[in-house]
């Protein structure tokens, strides 16, 4: 059963909607990630739950009872929600005990020692009790701020892009462990992040959102391997979108006849590939049974692991609007790493996805 559940969630300012009619449901002890470009309404969606705003249509209710209609709205300190924003919003004036301890009882025997659990409990040393927030480093701040938010024994817990600030080693392992804390406490997490990958990683539910609307939610490898539309497919991660004509069961396209998943006969198409399933060789001999177009390579971007190209290929399918010479870009991983002039064979390790839908 569902235990965050949000139906037509609706909120306009003047008379643009931030949010548009917003359904979802999370179940108890699971993880939601909410990604989506700048200005969507990803932080208007976590302020509508946590009790800070209210919708102008819409429910919002947890574990069956109603948090939230255009009429009537739970306090945001009685709705038992937890919150860690992006730059942890830390009391600077307080010690990090001091921080931590800040909901809990003045007088309470167990004070001190829950304020050492919950120390404990988010990875960091006591040592670091008496300092302030500013004598810490980005991730122990926010390992704080997280600790403050626990200590309210939170039944959801909303965290809004908390890993941003944090170098990238820092933010991955920061991000795994308040997963695994999360989870080992069975609280109910929602993320906001602007980055797919750490959504993809963190949630077992993701909710790709723009203009005040899902376009799609689903499991994270169900969303990455079948995405709704192309917007999705790029927003998710790097993609090679391409016009196709669908039949018997091929993939026509610029680049030549690619397999596909199953998918019936359609004129209007566009296939999708990941970069995982696209491997660039250096031209060697003719080419073999399944193997890709030939390209020249016009731009390459070497990244490390892996290298984005803009790729031209001539046209293998006049039939296809698409100009010829076809360009494309391309993201591939592995040893070769194309220069520009090059000249090199592409090859597609698995079946392209073709998208449901034209947008
Ligand atoms: N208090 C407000 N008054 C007027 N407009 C607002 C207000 N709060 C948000 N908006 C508008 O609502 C839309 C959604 O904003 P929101 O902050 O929810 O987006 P976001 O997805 O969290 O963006 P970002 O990723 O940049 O933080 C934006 O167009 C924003 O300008």
């Amino acid at each position: 059963m569902s235990f965050l559940k949000l139906r037509g969630v609706t909120r306009c300012f003047g008379t643009a909607a931030a949010l548009d009619g917003v359904d979802l449901d999370a179940k108890s002890g699971s993880r939601t990630a909410i990604v989506g470009p700048s200005g969507c309404g990803k932080t208007t969606l976590l302020r509508l739950i946590a009790g800070f705003d209210q919708p102008d249509a819409g429910t919002i209710s947890l574990n069956g009872k109603r948090l939230a209609t255009a009429q009537h709205s739970v306090p945001a300190h009685r709705r038992g929600i937890g919150l860690v924003m992006q730059d942890g919003a830390l009391f600077p004036h307080l010690s990090v005990a001091e921080n931590i301890g800040f909901g809990l009882a003045r007088r309470a025997d167990d004070r001190n020692a829950r304020i050492v659990e919950l120390t404990r409990l988010v990875g960091l040393d006591d040592a670091l009790l008496t300092r302030r927030p500013h004598q810490l480093s980005g991730g122990q701040q926010q390992r704080v701020a997280l600790a403050r938010a626990l200590a309210m024994k939170p039944r959801i817990m909303l965290l809004d892009e908390p890993f941003s600030a944090l170098d990238t080693g820092l933010r991955a392992e920061t991000r795994k462990a308040v997963a695994a804390l999360l989870g080992d406490a069975g609280i109910t997490a929602i993320l906001v992040t602007h980055d797919q990958e750490e959504a993809l990683s963190f949630a077992d539910q993701v909710a790709v959102m723009r203009d005040g609307r899902f376009l799609q939610v689903g499991p994270p490898r169900e969303i990455y391997a079948r995405p709704a539309s192309a917007m999705v497919a790029t927003f998710l991660g790097d993609a090679l979108i391409v016009p196709a004509r669908i039949e018997a069961g091929l993939a026509r396209t610029p680049l030549g006849p690619i397999a596909i998943d199953d998918a019936s006969p359609r004129a209007d198409a566009s296939v999708v590939l990941r970069p995982e399933q696209i491997v660039v060789e250096p031209v060697s001999g003719a080419p073999k049974s399944g193997d890709g177009p030939d390209a020249l390579v016009r731009e390459a971007e070497f990244a490390g692991a892996k290298t984005t190209m803009v790729l031209e290929i001539a046209g293998q399918e006049p039939s296809l609007a698409a100009a010829a010479p076809f360009a494309v870009t391309v993201t591939c991983f592995g040893g070769h790493r194309p220069m520009p002039g090059d000249r090199v064979r592409l090859r597609f390790t698995s079946a392209a996805y073709v998208l449901p839908s034209m947008q």
